[in-house]
């Protein structure tokens, strides 16, 4: 199939900011796509589901947030070859509870002057590249 059919798969991403201005992130299981990377919390959107309504189920799922605001921050396209993503990502603007890896998964806060030095996904390079530059 060539990459212009090739169904891109809408993911919901959440940059999550702390008083302190740190980031936090999440490192990616064995099993999963882009295994072992770390990423910014998120998953794939569903059927029926607007980014915002995915990314609160998501993130409740994942780190035990509960999201009651975003904004949107930048949207990537990338092809990794085995699979296609669209990157929708919104800054949590405002949420309860405190996140943590509620699936097993290490993750912690970064200052966003270090996030340089993690290995993030292919896709995510316009992502740091922009709170890096903010
Ligand atoms: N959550 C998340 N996914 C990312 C990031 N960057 C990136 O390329 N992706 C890609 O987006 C795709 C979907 O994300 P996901 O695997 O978190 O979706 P999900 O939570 O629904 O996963 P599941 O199918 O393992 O339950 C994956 O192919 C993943 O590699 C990122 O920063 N965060
Ligand atoms: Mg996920």
């Amino acid at each position: 199939m060539s990459t212009d059919t090739k169904k891109a798969v809408l993911v919901a991403v959440g940059v999550i900011e702390n008083a302190a201005g740190d980031i936090f992130v999440c490192r990616r299981g064995e099993s999963q796509h882009q295994a072992f990377k770390w990423e910014f919390p998120g998953g794939k959107v569903e059927d029926g589901e607007t980014v915002p309504q995915a990314l609160a189920r998501e993130l409740e799922e994942e780190i035990g947030i509960q999201v009651s605001d975003c904004a949107p921050f930048m949207r990537i396209e990338h092809d990794y070859g085995d699979k296609q993503v669209t990157l929708d990502i919104r800054k949590v603007t405002a949420f309860t509870g405190e996140p943590h890896g509620r699936e097993g998964q290490p993750s912690r806060w970064v200052p966003v002057s270090e996030l340089s030095g993690y290995d993030f996904p292919a896709a995510n390079s316009p992502i740091v590249a922009k709170l890096q530059g903010e």
